[in-house]
This record gives C-alpha cells, sequence and structure tokens, in this order.
C-alpha cells in the first residue's frame, strides 16, 4: 500500500500547533492535496457522546467501535498501551497524499518546530538536543540553524514547503517499487544529461600567475598592449637605412643598448652599433649582424648580401592589442604563463576547486592500515574517489566511514553538506542495510533517478540535498570507480570550467573473444596496444565489480553491447584512460 509522506509539528505548549494546522490543511486541500491529520493527546479525550447508539455499543464493551455514514466513519478502539506512531500511520493514511502529525516530539518522524520568542524557550529539536529527523523551523524571529527557517506567521510559506517535501517524498515509494525490480532503469543517456543538467559551477579566484599552472582560465585573457611593443633588433649588429647603401660608405656613428628607447634619429649616411632587444630607432629599416661586415676607420664594409628589413623584430608580431592571448576554460601550462607574464600580468582569474565530500558507508569497512580483523573489508573506495576527484581538478573531502545505521547515515550525509557536492558509496542497492537513498528523502531531499541501465553500477543514484547533488555510487569498488569516469568526472571538469569534459575515445579491434550476456551495456577494463593498422584491445581478465585489479591492469574501458558475442578481430569503442597509451617515450637524440 502507498504510505503518503508524514510531517510532523512539534513546539512547547501555547505555540499554536493546532491554530497553525488549522490554517494549513484548508492550504493543502485548495490545492487538491488528500490530507491526514494525527493528534497526540496526552489527556484522556472524549470524542464518543453519551446517548449516542455508538456510545451505547462502546459501553457494552465492545473493542472497537466504528461509526460509519456515506459522508464517514469514526473508529473508537480501547486499548491498554499505546499504538506506535507507525501503526497510526497505517490506520490514518489510507489514501491520503500527505500526513500531518500534532506531536510525537521523541518519534523518528520528519519534524518542523515551531518556535515563538515571547515564550523564551529553547528549541526542542536544537540545543541541547539535535533530532536528525529536523526539516524546518518555523519561528517569529530570525535564527541561525542548519536547517530552513520560516516564517511562523506565514501559513502559505509553510504550507508551499510541506508541498515540496511531500512532491519529494513520494519518490520513496517509487524507490521501493524499483528495488522490487518494478520500475525500469533510467538509461545511460538520460542518467549522464541529469548529472550534467544539475552539476555544480566552481567559484572564481585570483591566482598568482605561477600557481595557476594547470588550474582552468576563468576569463578570455585580452592582450592590453602589443607584443613585442616596438620594432626591435634581432641581432647584435649595425642599423641603418636600406636607402643609404650605395651612396658611399656608411659612419658608424653612435651606440644602442637594449632597455633604452632610440630617441635620435639615424642621420642619412651613417649606422647606429645597435644590441639585440634594442628598439629600432627612427631612420632604421636594417640590421646587419657584427660578423657579417667590417669597420675599417669608422667606415662600414659589407661581407654578405641582406635584404632591407633583415633582423628587425616588428611590434606585434606575438601579439597585437586587442588581441584574445589565451581563451576562458584553458588549462594553464608553462606556454600559457609565459604569455600571461609577457603580458605583464602577476595574477589571473582561475576558477577554484569544486570541494566534493566523500562518505564511505559499511559496517564492514576499516580505513586503510588498520589492525586487520576477520570479516572486514579495507575501504579502498573513499580514496580511489578521492584520486579521481583529484585528478578532475577538484578538492576531495574524506568524510570516513558511516556505519550501517539510518540515524548516523543521515547525520553523516547531513555534514557532508559543507562540500558543493557529495559522493557516497555503498548502501546502495537492495540490501537490509542499504539506508543512503532512505537517508536522502528522509532529510528532505530528492532522488533524480535511481538505478541506471549499465554494468558495472545498476544501484547508482543521483539526488538533491539542499540543493546540492549527491551521488550514491554502489559500493563495490570497480562500479564505483566506472561510474565516477562515466559520469561524475565529466560533471566536475563542466563545473570546473573545462571546455572539454570526455576522454578520448578510439575504435579498437579485439584480439580475444569477448561476450556480455546480460540486458545492461558493459564497461570492461581493456589494454589497448597501438599497430600498424590502428588500435588492438584485450580484457583485463575476470570483470568482477569487486576486482580492483581488472582496472589497475586496463589502460582503457571497453563497451560491450548488451546480449553480444564478439569474435577476435570484432571492433569495440574503447575510452581511453591512459592518454599516453601507443606513444613512445624514447630519446629525440637517438
Ligand atoms: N538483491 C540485490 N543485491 C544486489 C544488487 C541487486 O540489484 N539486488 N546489486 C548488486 C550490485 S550490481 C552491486 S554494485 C552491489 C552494490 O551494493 P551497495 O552499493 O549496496 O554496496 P554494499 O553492499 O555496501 O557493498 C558491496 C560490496 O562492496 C564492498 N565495499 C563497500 N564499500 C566499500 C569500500 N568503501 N571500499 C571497499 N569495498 C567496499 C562491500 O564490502 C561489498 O563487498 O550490490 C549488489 N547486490
Ligand atoms: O554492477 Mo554491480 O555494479 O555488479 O557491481
Amino acid at each position: 500500500m502507498k504510505k503518503p509522506p508524514v510531517v510532523s509539528f512539534v513546539a512547547h505548549s501555547g505555540t499554536g500547533k493546532t491554530t497553525l494546522l488549522e490554517q494549513l490543511i484548508p492550504i493543502l486541500k485548495a490545492r487538491g492535496y488528500r490530507v491526514g491529520a494525527i493528534k497526540h493527546d496526552a489527556h484522556r479525550f472524549e470524542i464518543d457522546h453519551p446517548g449516542k447508539d455508538s456510545h451505547r455499543l462502546t459501553v457494552a464493551g465492545a473493542d472497537s467501535m466504528l461509526i460509519c455514514s456515506g459522508e464517514k466513519l469514526a473508529l473508537v478502539r480501547q486499548h491498554q498501551q499505546a499504538p506506535t506512531v507507525e501503526e497510526l500511520l497505517a490506520i490514518c493514511g489510507v489514501d491520503l497524499d500527505i500526513i500531518l502529525t500534532e506531536g510525537f516530539k521523541q518519534s523518528s518522524l520528519p519534524k518542523i518546530e515551531l518556535h515563538r520568542a515571547a515564550l523564551g524557550r529553547e528549541l526542542i529539536c536544537r540545543g541541547t538536543n539535535h533530532d536528525p529527523a529536523l526539516l524546518a523551523v518555523a519561528s517569529d524571529v530570525p535564527l541561525v540553524l542548519d536547517v530552513p527557517l520560516l516564517d511562523l506567521n506565514n501559513p502559505a510559506e509553510i504550507a508551499a514547503f510541506i508541498e515540496e517535501y511531500a512532491m519529494q517524498n513520494s519518490l520513496v515509494t517509487e524507490l521501493a517499487k524499483k528495488q522490487e525490480g518494478k520500475q525500469p532503469l533510467t538509461s545511460v543517456k538520460q542518467a549522464f544529461s541529469t548529472v550534467l543538467e544539475h552539476g555544480v559551477q566552481a567559484g572564481v579566484c585570483c591566482l598568482p600567475l605561477l600557481d595557476a599552472l594547470g588550474r582552468v582560465l576563468a576569463e578570455d585573457q585580452i592582450a592590453q598592449f602589443d607584443i613585442p611593443s616596438c620594432d626591435y633588433s634581432a641581432m647584435d649588429g649595425y642599423g641603418f637605412c636600406h636607402d643609404d647603401v650605395g651612396q658611399g660608405a656608411l659612419r658608424a656613428e653612435g651606440f644602442l643598448p637594449a632597455g633604452q628607447a632610440g630617441q635620435e634619429t639615424v642621420a642619412p649616411g651613417t649606422a647606429i652599433r645597435i644590441m639585440t632587444g634594442a628598439p629600432i630607432p627612427p631612420g632604421c629599416d636594417t640590421v646587419v649582424p657584427l660578423e657579417n661586415l667590417q669597420v675599417l676607420d669608422g667606415l662600414l664594409q659589407f661581407i654578405k648580401p641582406f635584404s632591407v628589413g633583415d633582423n628587425i623584430r616588428r611590434a606585434g608580431e606575438d601579439l597585437q592589442q586587442g588581441q584574445r592571448a589565451v581563451t576562458a576554460g584553458t588549462v594553464l601550462r608553462f606556454q600559457e604563463i609565459t604569455l600571461l607574464s609577457a603580458m605583464n600580468l602577476s595574477t589571473v582569474p582561475v576558477y577554484a576547486p569544486l570541494r566534493v565530500a566523500i562518505l564511505a558507508t559499511g559496517d564492514e569497512l576499516l580505513e586503510p592500515g588498520s589492525e586487520r580483523r576477520p570479516g572486514m573489508v579495507i575501504n579502498s573506495n573513499s580514496n580511489a574517489l578521492a584520486a579521481q576527484v583529484r585528478e578532475a581538478g577538484a578538492e576531495p573531502l574524506l568524510m570516513g566511514i558511516a556505519e550501517d545505521q539510518p540515524e548516523i547515515t543521515r547525520e553523516r550525509l547531513r555534514a557532508c553538506l559543507s562540500a558543493d557536492l557529495v559522493l557516497v558509496t555503498g548502501g546502495a542497492s537492495a540490501g537490509d542495510h542499504d539506508y543512503v537513498k532512505p537517508a536522502l528523502l528522509e532529510l528532505g531531499g530528492s532522488m533524480l533517478f535511481d538505478g541506471v541501465n549499465i554494468k558495472p553500477g545498476k544501484p547508482f543514484g543521483m539526488g538533491l540535498l539542499q540543493g546540492k547533488p549527491v551521488f550514491s555510487l554502489p559500493g563495490n569498488p570497480v562500479a564505483a570507480m566506472v561510474i565516477f569516469e562515466l559520469f561524475v568526472r565529466p560533471m566536475l571538469l563542466k563545473g570546473g570550467g573545462r571546455q572539454q569534459v570526455f576522454r578520448p575515445s578510439v575504435q579498437a579491434v579485439l584480439t580475444e573473444p569477448a561476450r556480455n550476456k546480460g540486458a545492461r551495456p558493459h564497461f570492461v577494463g581493456a589494454v589497448l596496444n597501438s599497430s600498424s593498422d590502428g588500435w588492438e584491445v584485450s580484457i583485463t581478465g575476470s570483470q568482477s565489480s569487486g576486482r580492483i585489479s581488472s582496472l589497475t591492469l586496463a589502460s582503457g574501458l571497453a563497451l560491450l553491447a548488451p546480449e553480444s558475442s564478439y569474435q577476435p578481430g570484432d571492433a569495440v569503442t574503447v575510452l581511453v584512460l591512459d592518454t599516453t597509451v601507443g606513444m613512445q617515450a624514447v630519446s629525440p637524440w637517438d
């Protein structure tokens, strides 16, 4: 049966819970929702009035008395022990879109706490206590909180918050159906475009030029002046006007070193001794190097022929004023650092690295370097993902290991929200301890997709929590790394300002038979080799998604189509992980 989302209103008495609920219910009803209400009463209440037939049946000792008309029904059930919240929800929650409850402070129900400053009381769910199920606080004064703050006197705003929460949480039911195998898996293409659509954009910071090496330029850099800024001599030699040659020997007169702007004109019939890098003075249009002439009795004698304009480097031959020197999105290499320096810049705007929280989940996990214990598994995923994050130019924040408990998972997930986006591994599938996606929903987040038609990594899901992307990656190490490569990496590169977000891919010919019996596209670890006929590829042995070596040995990921058999010589697409593959590092001097 469909379980409607529940929001419980908690507050100290006198805050006005019932009055607010009275205002919220008609607003939600007007928006077309079927609304349930459950009130917790700490005292004895009476609802069945003496004299009525129903009361006579109750007094006669009926354990349950249900009265029903064409419009409504009422159940009066006697009990020794109060039912649990879950039982109450099950009784109330038939055919409803949302249930609002009043009270149940101690329960794990998602809550909105009401706070009225005039009562002078502390919050119930924050301060001394920290209730992880708190969704928001509605108050009549500003408060600094880790959850949204709503206006206690604005029922429309509170209703809108509940509506959003209810819409997101109808996914709980979809999640359950999916786990029963009733929902189709999201296609790789659809999942990819959802990931890119919800990616986060990095901020911009200014860094000293050298620190910007390897970072992504955030704004086009335009030359503010010509480089070089004037014509200058490319040789140590003599400069003169070419038209004067042949009118009698040129007389050596004057000296112009680099670093001095030539103010004086080179007089007709004379040549100035000029050094490499010195600006060409007026009256000079040609430079002949020292070794190509002789100076005898102060007169020049040329040894080799020359042409007008020889050995003069022109203003703006590198960059002209107004020209775009480096484009935004460029990863700065030493070449760009050099050009930007020549442009007289000392700092440049680059994208600040996106901060990526990485949380591993699982009772069986131990951090690398721990004393080993039977049945325990070393947490390799956190470092794997951190390395991949760093390689994508972002900053990993290692958030440790969360034990398999719903409250702990929620709490640790919430702590991850200090980052720009969150990667969680493990607990993504259908197991009894798979709490990640439910935790996201219980914290008020929403799932964008859950389960992708891909191998490895079928349980991969993505959600939003407080507007931040949360990736639920499978626990199997290979699945986690492959999903990062295919989905998270391009998103990080795009958010980090890169123009190219994909790995290169090649068509390669298989050197061995291969098969994908399953119905999902399978990405397998592949070894690429270049041959005279093009690329060849073999597969890195067993592709169990727990076998890390299948990727350690790989220089690429080959795609095997669903339900396909391949023979040696058949071509497959291979994503190139190691871009040096097929290149030979040899001495250029041999
Ligand atoms: N009944 C079903 N069972 C499973 C399904 C399914 O559809 N129905 N999917 C399988 C697939 S595919 C995968 S992948 C895994 C993913 O499961 P979880 O994401 O819930 O991961 P866990 O169960 O927590 O762990 C799986 C495996 O990986 C090891 N692990 C977990 N975290 C780490 C880590 N940080 N470092 C190293 N190794 C880790 C863990 O010990 C398990 O061996 O589910 C299948 N099951
Ligand atoms: O596809 Mo799972 O991702 O088998 O390991």
